[in-house]
């Protein structure tokens, strides 16, 4: 039984958007990608709002949702992989849900995120390096939000939306 909402966090292509959704409808719960939220709030799309308010203006706005989606149902919630950039949100996180860390190697992040150009942060000279230093970066941060950790190399987005839900049914039945 799911009595608090679930944040996927991680890495840009670790499959947040993608598994989140597969999750939720495993779960039977509301799925809501925090992304699509805040584009659809702000009417515009995350390329335009970097262009136009720089990473600061989005980092604001993604916190404005964080809170509004913390205050709605009890649902799988897909972040963005930035979301733990700001320790505001790593409270909000930890307190409003169980919060699962999707990993994956540099090799898969590059070929999942190479196949669209939607990400600001990575349309850069050299993507790889960029990625790398983020997930340096960010990795701390995910560490310290997560109730569970999951691999997501070696599956298909099903796949792991399964093992996902399992890693939670036990961690419940330990509680
Ligand atoms: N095993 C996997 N797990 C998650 N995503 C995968 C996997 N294999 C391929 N993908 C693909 O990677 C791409 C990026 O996934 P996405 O859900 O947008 O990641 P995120 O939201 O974490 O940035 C999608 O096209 C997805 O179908
Ligand atoms: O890592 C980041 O800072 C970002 C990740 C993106 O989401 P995904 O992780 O779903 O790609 C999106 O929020 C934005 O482009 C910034
Ligand atoms: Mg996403």
């Amino acid at each position: 039984m799911i009595s608090r909402s679930i944040f996927l966090v991680g890495p840009m292509g670790a499959g947040k958007s993608t598994i989140g959704k597969l999750l939720a409808a495993q779960l039977r719960l509301p799925f809501a990608d925090s992304d699509k939220v805040l584009e659809e709030k702000t009417g515009a799309d995350i390329p335009w709002i970097f262009d136009v308010e720089g990473e600061a203006g989005f980092r604001r706005r993604e916190s404005d949702t964080l809170r509004q989606l913390c205050e709605g149902p009890v649902q799988v919630i897909a972040t963005g992989g930035g979301i733990v950039l700001r320790e505001e949100n790593r409270r909000l996180l930890r307190k409003h849900g169980l919060v699962v860390y999707l990993q994956a190697s540099i090799d898969q992040l590059m070929e999942r995120t190479s196949k669209n150009s939607n990400r600001p942060l990575l349309q850069v000279a050299d993507p790889r390096a960029r990625i790398i230093e983020l997930v340096e970066e960010r990795d701390p941060l995910y560490r310290e939000v997560a109730d569970l950790v999951c691999e997501t190399d070696y599956c298909t987005p099903k796949q792991a939306a399964i093992r996902v839900a399992e890693r939670l049914s036990e961690a419940s039945s330990t509680d």
